[in-house]
């Protein structure tokens, strides 16, 4: 009795020491067979589903489906009875799992299968005794036996609960990292659609996928036509990633004439060339930490084309006629309103270049595509203008929005803020713009491009007093005289007022002033 005693609490402190479902039956299976004299004993386990019994150490050999009666695994489990298997009886059992199990238990003369279950009558699993003696009421009629297997029950309740505890608690923190994300994500697009305007489709796709590339370091490649707002998607992959609180270098690759592109960006030494009379950082080691952000990429030299690529493969760079190597940790940002693949093709632009700068590509829909931003943008520019002067029209009625929207905008956003601003200034403060007070057929507005491919050579400029534009020898003087008979013109429009001049050719009256002074223009 006393032996027996401890061997019941040896047991029982093997079983309760465990911390795993796997461990505990193990330790329970050895345990049982070792005290009673087994031959073999296995655990084997319900899943969750209800529908499969499986034992990890009998490993392939150990799955057995619950729903196939022809095995008695599945009848005890049925019947929730134990019931003893002789030698003879498991020979003629004709299921192919079973004959494995049978075998590699030793074929002994008799098996013990006994259901078990918790106090809620909720199946765990089935255990299974292999030994010659055939008399099971002597083992598990024993204290020892009925206590054990009160204790291993217990304990399998208990592994159970903890493993649901673990996988709630999983499951409840995927859940609520799912929502943190479709959340952080829903914020962050709402901010971004306060300076990215629109509720179209395509806008709302491109906010997310803004949104998304800021979360990464990639590359990213804006394409749209010009004016569409391929600035205001640049400074968002900025402003909402985490490089925000660095700088955001924007380098306008058309605006910089070839020759001064590679110092400005790549910086140089004091006396590298020329004229280099100061050692100058360039635009690369200022993004450092931040974003750079290379406009019209698609003008860019081929030959710098080739050191910007090698310059992303390894963000190092050297400074005009510099020794060492510098390093800047910079993501890239580029747009362009040029087709790539057509520069590509024609072989203007490399085409590895193209693949290392989209690797987030976002292409920028045009306006004239998504006319349900109209009324959004519209309302934006007015709110805009108001905030800056103090006062403004109401709103924009339906039937100017029916006007914007019979125009193809050639100029995108940019030109429909002009128009905007330019109804602002003709709308009496607090009424709606009327369709009357947007100049939609005027001269088109100058976009950042004027002179390039969209201005055809042979269309005449409409400016009494410029010469042909095939009579152009002095490109320079050509362009100013140009400004200075748009500026005549404008201040002419608005019977001299130099603000309103300024407003409606969005410039600064300062600037105005000075070209009126620098070209003489005078208009009483
Ligand atoms: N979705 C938008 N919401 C609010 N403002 C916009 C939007 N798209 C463009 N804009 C405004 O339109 C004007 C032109 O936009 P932006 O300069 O970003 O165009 P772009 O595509 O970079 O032009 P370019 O090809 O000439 O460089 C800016 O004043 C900008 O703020």
């Amino acid at each position: 009795m006393q032996m027996e005693l401890h061997t019941g609490i040896d047991l029982a402190v093997a079983l309760v020491r465990q911390d795993n479902l796997t461990d505990l039956l193990r330790t329970a299976t050895r345990q049982l067979s070792k005290t009673f004299g087994l031959d073999r004993c296995w655990a084997l386990e319900l899943d969750m589903s209800g529908r499969t019994l499986h034992c990890s150490d009998l490993g392939e050999a150990g799955e057995f489906d619950c729903g196939d009666f022809s095995h008695p695994f599945a009848h005890v489990l049925r019947s929730g009875q134990p019931q003893a298997l002789s030698r003879a009886a498991s020979h003629r059992l004709d299921h192919a799992g079973f004959q494995a199990l049978f075998e590699a238990s030793g074929r002994p003369r008799s098996l013990w299968l006994e259901p078990l279950q918790d106090e809620g009558g909720r199946l765990l699993g089935v255990l299974v005794l292999c030994r010659d003696d055939v008399d099971w009421q002597g083992v598990v009629e024993q204290p020892l036996y009925t206590g054990l297997r009160e204790l291993l029950v217990r304990q399998w309740v208990a592994q159970l609960r903890t493993r649901d505890q673990a996988w709630q608690r999983r499951l409840l923190k995927r859940s609520l990292d799912q929502l943190h994300d479709t959340e952080t994500l829903r914020r962050r697009c709402e901010r971004l659609a306060r300076t990215l305007v629109g509720g179209s489709e395509s806008m709302v796709q491109l906010r997310t996928q803004i949104v998304r590339a800021a979360g990464s370091q990639l590359s990213v490649l804006v394409q749209g036509e010009t004016g569409c707002g391929k600035d205001v998607v640049a400074r968002g992959v900025h402003d909402l990633s985490a490089r925000a609180s660095g700088p955001l270098v924007v380098v306008n690759c058309a605006a910089i004439p070839d020759t001064l592109l590679e110092s400005e960006l790549f910086g140089h030494t004091r006396g590298a060339f020329s004229g280099a009379d100061q050692a100058k950082e360039g635009l690369l080691a200022q993004a450092d930490g931040g974003t750079l952000f290379l406009d019209e990429i698609g003008d860019m030299p081929l030959a710098l084309q080739s050191k910007l690529l090698r310059v992303l493969e390894s963000r190092r760079f050297r400074p005009l006629g510099a020794r060492e190597e510098r390093h800047s940790d910079f993501r890239l940002v580029a747009a362009t309103h040029q087709p790539l693949q057509q520069r590509i093709e024609d072989g203007r632009f490399r085409r590895d270049l193209y693949y290392r700068l989209s690797q987030f590509p976002l292409r920028i829909a045009p306006l004239r595509e998504r006319p349900e931003d109209l009324e959004s943008l519209s309302r934006h520019f007015i709110r805009l203008y108001t905030e800056r002067e103090g006062s403004g029209p109401m709103g924009i009625s339906s039937h100017a929005l029916h006007r914007l929207a019979d125009y193809p905008f050639p100029g995108n956003v940019r030109e429909l803020r002009n128009i905007i601003e330019l109804a602002c200034l003709h709308t009496p403060a607090g009424d709606d713009i009327q369709p009357e007070h947007l100049h939609l057929d005027g001269l088109p507005e100058a976009p950042s491009d004027w002179g390039g491919a969209s201005v055809p050579l042979s269309v005449p400029i409409p400016i009494p007093g410029l010469p042909a534009l095939e009579e152009i020898q002095d490109l320079k003087a050509a362009a100013q005289a140009f400004e200075a008979a748009v500026i005549r013109a404008r201040l002419r429009q608005y019977g001299g007022n130099r603000a309103q001049a300024a407003q409606s050719l969005g410039m600064p009256k300062r600037t105005l002033a000075h070209k009126c002074l620098k070209y003489q223009v005078t208009v009483s």
